[in-house]
């Protein structure tokens, strides 16, 4: 399709979603899952996940009486405004101004300069009615920061932009079709009146005077909206990865090459060893990140409770697992992808492998929401912050409750003595607890030689970040080894996951080697017992790869890869796609009678000269 086909297919396949949302009726639980099957970006996500929640959480109550009913029946579509041109990651870097008028009881939305401009927020482009948008609140020539409104783009007979709005579609992204359906915007304001009361003021208030009103809750509720989606976005990395591992198992079951003996058949590229250890621990990521994406949903439906009775005392933490998690599964899901483009040989890069669509779609998950070094960052920041307190009489809670048992982790030694001794999971809980204390401590001693921290900071940048993945790491791994220690339904299924959770953890120390040795969390001779211990559990898990794929329960529809089809018949399948190009229409091709010929023909006649 082109992009105009694109997009408008989307618009039909959305606006057809929410028409069997409201006949059947679905549940809010069951209209995420049509999104999910409906696989397209499209500003039905940005409607439902962020301009609906941004409301609902920063709106007050009669805000949310106006607007959430238009904004439930679909009669206004809003988008999230947040993003511009010269700034992303640094929000309150923010340009655009919302400056309040007294005269008019209005604010005025100005784009001041050309990187204030909105640049990014999906269904700005094209589609939306409405949008939240963040800009800085200036009251009687103060700043205030940045703060959300809620305002009006199009007009509602024509959809034409608003006078005072200039907007449009920023262009084509990466990849063929990918986020192609999605029309992610710009947009600039030119002195636009809103009135008063468009201001999202749960959080803090503007009165008719002018007078700007604080609230006494935390201002980073602001960023609530944020934090709700980076949660659902690690239950979605699960669903990515399983959907690349099962199209790379699947194939690896069916293709052969090499060790015929006497003219038998090849070897399944499955049985290599060096397949199974690139393959294999996906596949545990996979089932690992669904483990932890349950946990984090539970966390956050937790501190959202908890903020509802004004407790904030979670919220730091539910941030810094949110961000951290975001960035390690998506970081993870997308190189795990191209992995298994790369596991499936040559065929992996035909677009009907279903990888190089499922990569281009999905990769910028590492960027959205958050880039994924700068969220590592806020993961980081929270470690030093626990480090710095230990020992002042408040014990580390949550996540980081292993620190309060610092005296222990910073000296003790591993006792796996053997390679059996990799499958207890307080042994290597203890090591992942040891070695991410032990790279925090390490960075809060280097800072500590710094004057000024925010200096040695920026100077530990690199270090921090490690710390940081290894945090989140070992939440991971406790997870799921949480989740075996419940209740597991189906005979021999606990084993199964038993096998892929120690190929999760015993595989990340092998990527991660350095860290463990130079923390002294292992010796180099447990390092090689680890990789005998994976390498038995490679064996153990091979018979089952291809059930373990199969369990997620993806349609070959859904899955949209002739290599990962269900009945394994990929060879005639891929004639069969081929002979569907367009090229393939005529035998001799367009071009041939204008280049190919005359290039031939000039040839010839110099040859024969
Ligand atoms: C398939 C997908 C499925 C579903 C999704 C559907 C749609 C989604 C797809 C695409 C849509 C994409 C949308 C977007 O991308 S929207 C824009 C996203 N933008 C960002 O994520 C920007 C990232 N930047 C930030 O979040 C902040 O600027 C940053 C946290 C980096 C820094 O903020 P700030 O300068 O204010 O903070 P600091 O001084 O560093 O920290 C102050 C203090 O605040 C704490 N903090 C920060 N953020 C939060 C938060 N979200 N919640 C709670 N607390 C927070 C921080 O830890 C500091 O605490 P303390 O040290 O105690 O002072
Ligand atoms: C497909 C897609 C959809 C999007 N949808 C929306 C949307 O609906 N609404 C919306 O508002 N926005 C949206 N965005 C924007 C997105 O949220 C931002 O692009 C994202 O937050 C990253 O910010 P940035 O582009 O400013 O990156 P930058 O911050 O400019 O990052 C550039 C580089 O600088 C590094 N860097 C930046 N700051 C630091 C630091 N402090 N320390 C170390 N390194 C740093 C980063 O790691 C990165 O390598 C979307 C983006 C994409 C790609």
């Amino acid at each position: 399709m082109t992009r105009k086909e694109l997009f408008k297919n989307t618009l039909r396949k959305s606006v057809h979603a929410w028409k069997l949302i409201n006949e059947l009726p679905l549940s809010d639980d069951e209209s995420l899952m049509l999104r999910h099957f409906m696989d397209q970006p499209g500003f039905l996500d940005l409607h439902w996940r962020m301009f609906v929640p941004a409301i609902k959480g920063q709106g007050t109550e009669e805000q949310k009486q106006k607007w959430l009913p238009l904004a439930n029946k679909m009669q206004i579509i809003g988008c999230y405004a947040q993003t511009e041109l010269g700034h992303g990651s640094n929000v309150q870097g923010l340009e655009t101004t919302a400056t309040f008028d007294p005269q008019t009881d209005q604010f005025i939305l100005h784009s001041p300069t050309q990187t204030s401009s909105k640049w990014w927020p999906g269904g700005l482009g094209k589609v939306s009615t409405h949008a939240v948008i963040y800009a800085r609140l200036i009251t009687d020539g103060k700043d205030h920061g940045v703060h959300g409104f809620i305002v009006q783009l199009r007009n509602m007979d024509d959809h034409s932009p608003l006078p005072g709005i200039t907007i449009g579609d920023i262009g084509v992204k990466f990849g063929n079709g990918a986020y192609n359906s999605m029309d992610n915007g710009f947009l600039m304001f030119d002195k636009f009146c809103i009135p008063r009361d468009q201001m999202l003021m749960r959080l803090s208030k503007v009165t008719r005077e002018g007078k700007y009103v604080p609230s006494d809750v935390p201002r980073q509720l602001m960023y609530g909206t944020m934090v709700s989606v980076r949660q659902t976005i690690v239950s979605n990395a699960s669903i990515a990865m399983a959907r690349a591992v099962c199209i790379a198992t699947r194939y690896s079951a069916v293709r052969r090459q090499f060790g015929s003996q006497n003219g038998g058949i090849e070897t399944q590229v499955i049985d290599y060893k060096t397949q199974q250890n690139r393959l294999f621990p996906l596949l545990a990521s996979a089932y690992a990140f669904r483990f932890v994406g349950e946990w984090l949903k539970w966390l956050y439906t937790d501190v959202t409770q908890r903020l509802e009775a004004s407790d904030f005392a979670t919220l730091p933490e539910a941030h810094a697992c949110t961000a951290g998690l975001k960035s390690m599964t998506t970081s993870a899901t997308s190189d795990g992808i191209e992995e298994c483009r790369k596991l499936c040989g040559g065929h992996g890069y035909l677009w009907c492998s279903g990888l190089p669509e499922l990569f281009a779609v999905y990769v910028p998950a590492c960027t959205y929401e958050g880039d994924n070094v700068v969220l590592q960052l806020q993961v980081a920041r929270f470690l030093m912050k626990t480090v710095s307190q230990l020992g002042s009489g408040k014990a580390p809670a949550g996540t980081t409750a292993y620190m309060g048992r610092a005296k222990h982790l910073l000296q003790c030694r591993s006792s796996i003595r053997k390679a059996e001794d990799w499958l207890n999971p307080a042994m290597v809980l203890e090591t992942f607890e040891a070695r991410a204390l032990r790279m925090a401590v390490s960075c809060a001693n280097n800072l500590s030689k710094f004057e000024n921290q925010e200096q040695g900071f920026s100077e530990l940048l690199a270090d921090l970040v490690e710390a940081a993945i290894a945090h989140c790491q070992l939440i991971v791994v406790s997870k799921f080894i949480v989740k075996l220690e419940g209740e597991i339904k189906g005979k021999g299924v606990k084993n199964q996951l038993k096998n892929l959770c120690y190929i999760y953890a015993l595989h990340l120390i092998h990527k991660h080697l350095g860290d463990f040795l130079s923390t002294n969390s292992i010796t180099s001779e447990q390092a090689s017992l680890a990789n005998h211990q994976l390498r038995s559990l490679y064996t153990q898990v091979r018979p089952n790869a291809v059930a373990l794929v199969d369990a997620f329960d993806y349609t070959d529809h859904y899955l949209g890869s002739v290599l990962g089809r269900y009945d394994g018949n990929v060879y005639p399948k891929l004639f069969e796609e081929a002979l569907k190009d367009p090229l393939n229409d005529t035998v001799v091709p367009d071009g041939y009678h204008e280049y190919i010929r005359p290039l031939i023909k000039q040839h010839l006649r110099s040859a024969r000269l």
